[in-house]
């Protein structure tokens, strides 16, 4: 493809990313590769540079853009090399004309950037959401010893954590194939080691997904103990096994939670476990990072419903933690309806609760708990609260 024709592709690719933000489509990685798959004539290289041209439109664009045209013009305004590529040429964008709409640029919507200017995320901070994030990863001390970590990486602030530049091609990697690491944020492994979950205890992770958390966990148990592994999503919870297999993680169980009927899955733990994790649907401010388009999609009603289930969810936990247990609240995000509101209304609101600020090599408190952040620990962005009952 002739560089002119990458922007053009990439502006297709930025249409279908707006659609998809408009109707809560699929996340712009998949329909990058979805709009690949049937052009054979893109080598690898083209697709790094098409990828990449996408990607930097998306991080441009404060607002929704009006168009993929639109989006791409708003990097034209700031990369002559860019613009100059917009000449008509055969598939290539048509010429620029004077006064054509150009996306807004900026952080994110006006709203979201106002919520997080009241959460005490600044301009610089909020900006620093948006930038490329490295590749961390965790020894899995359930295998480590056996391999040999890649070369080219450096220690992370997490106890079993290294971090690698962000185009290490990790999956290559003799440790990854045999499980001896998994690919992992240093604020995630932080959040897990919160949890602190010890050999022999029996540890609930009510929200485990496709268990990124619930592996770090059963690694800290050296597999020995009970370990839940819970989801409402039945897809997600599926993916656990296969890693949990290649991470040589045998204590995990998993149970599919119907949502509101909690309680009635879990009934046997009810003030037995000695932790439970709540890391909780949310709006994933701090993952911009990872996924940029994600501002596009987020409304205040998604953001509001989303603060409503953790508020629900932190209750259920409670419920399991026994006497002596603790409770571990995380998001990854930066607002304080996600992160230092929610945990004092779980304080007013339970009143056998107290906070027990945890203590990290990074992060900064914020109400009852820590917040990391890309800006001040170079980690995707996370809330994280521990209590214990009185
Ligand atoms: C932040 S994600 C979890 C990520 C996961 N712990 C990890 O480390 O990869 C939140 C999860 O909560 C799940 N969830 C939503 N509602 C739930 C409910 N009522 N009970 C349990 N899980 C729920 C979602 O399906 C999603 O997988």
């Amino acid at each position: 493809m002739t560089p002119a024709a990458r922007v053009q592709a990439a502006i297709e690719i930025l249409d279908l990313v707006i659609e998809a933000a408009r109707a809560n489509g699929a996340p712009a990685d998949r329909l990058i590769a979805d709009w690949f798959r049937p052009r054979r004539f893109a080598g690898s290289g083209d697709r790094r540079a098409v990828r990449e041209l996408a990607y930097r439109a998306i991080r441009a664009c404060g607002e929704v853009p009006e168009n993929g045209r639109a989006a791409m013009l708003r990097v034209a305004e700031e990369d002559a090399q860019v613009a100059a590529l917009f000449d008509g040429s055969r598939h290539a964008p048509a010429p620029i004309v004077a006064g054509e709409a150009v996306a807004a640029g900026g952080v994110a919507p006006a709203w979201l950037v106002e919520k997080l200017a009241a959460s005490g995320v600044g301009e610089e901070e909020a900006t620093a959401l948006l930038e490329r994030a490295p590749l961390d990863i965790r020894i899995n001390t359930l295998k480590a010893g056996r391999v040999s970590l890649p070369e080219g990486g450096e220690r992370s602030v997490a106890a079993n954590g290294w971090r690698y530049p962000p185009e290490t091609r990790i999956e290559q990697a003799e440790a990854y194939r045999l499980g001896a690491i998994e690919v992992q944020d240093t604020g995630s492994q932080l959040t897990c080691e919160v949890v602190a979950a010890r050999p022999g205890e029996t540890v609930i992770d009510l929200c485990a997904g496709a268990g990124g958390k619930t592996l770090a966990l059963a690694a800290a148990m050296e597999n020995r103990g009970t370990l839940v592994a819970c989801d409402a999503d039945r897809a997600r919870l599926s993916r656990l096994a296969p890693r949990a297999e290649r991470a040589g993680a045998t204590m995990i169980e998993t149970v599919l939670l119907d949502p509101g009927r909690e309680l009635q899955a879990l009934g046997r733990f009810e003030g037995k476990a000695d932790a439970v994790l709540v890391d909780a649907p949310c709006s994933g401010t701090g993952t911009w990072r990872r996924n940029p388009e994600a501002r596009w999609r987020l409304t205040e009603r998604q953001l509001e419903r989303y603060a409503g289930i953790q508020e629900r969810l932190l209750d259920v936990a409670s419920r399991l933690v026994r006497p002596g247990g603790r409770l571990v609240f995380v998001t990854c995000s930066l607002l304080d309806e996600e992160g230092a509101s929610q945990a004092s209304r779980f304080l007013d609101t339970h009143a056998g609760w107290q906070a027990d600020q945890p203590v990290l090599a990074a992060g900064t408190p914020r109400g009852a708990g820590l917040r990391l952040s890309p800006f001040h620990d170079g980690t995707d962005g996370f809330f994280v609260a521990r209590f214990v009952p009185l």
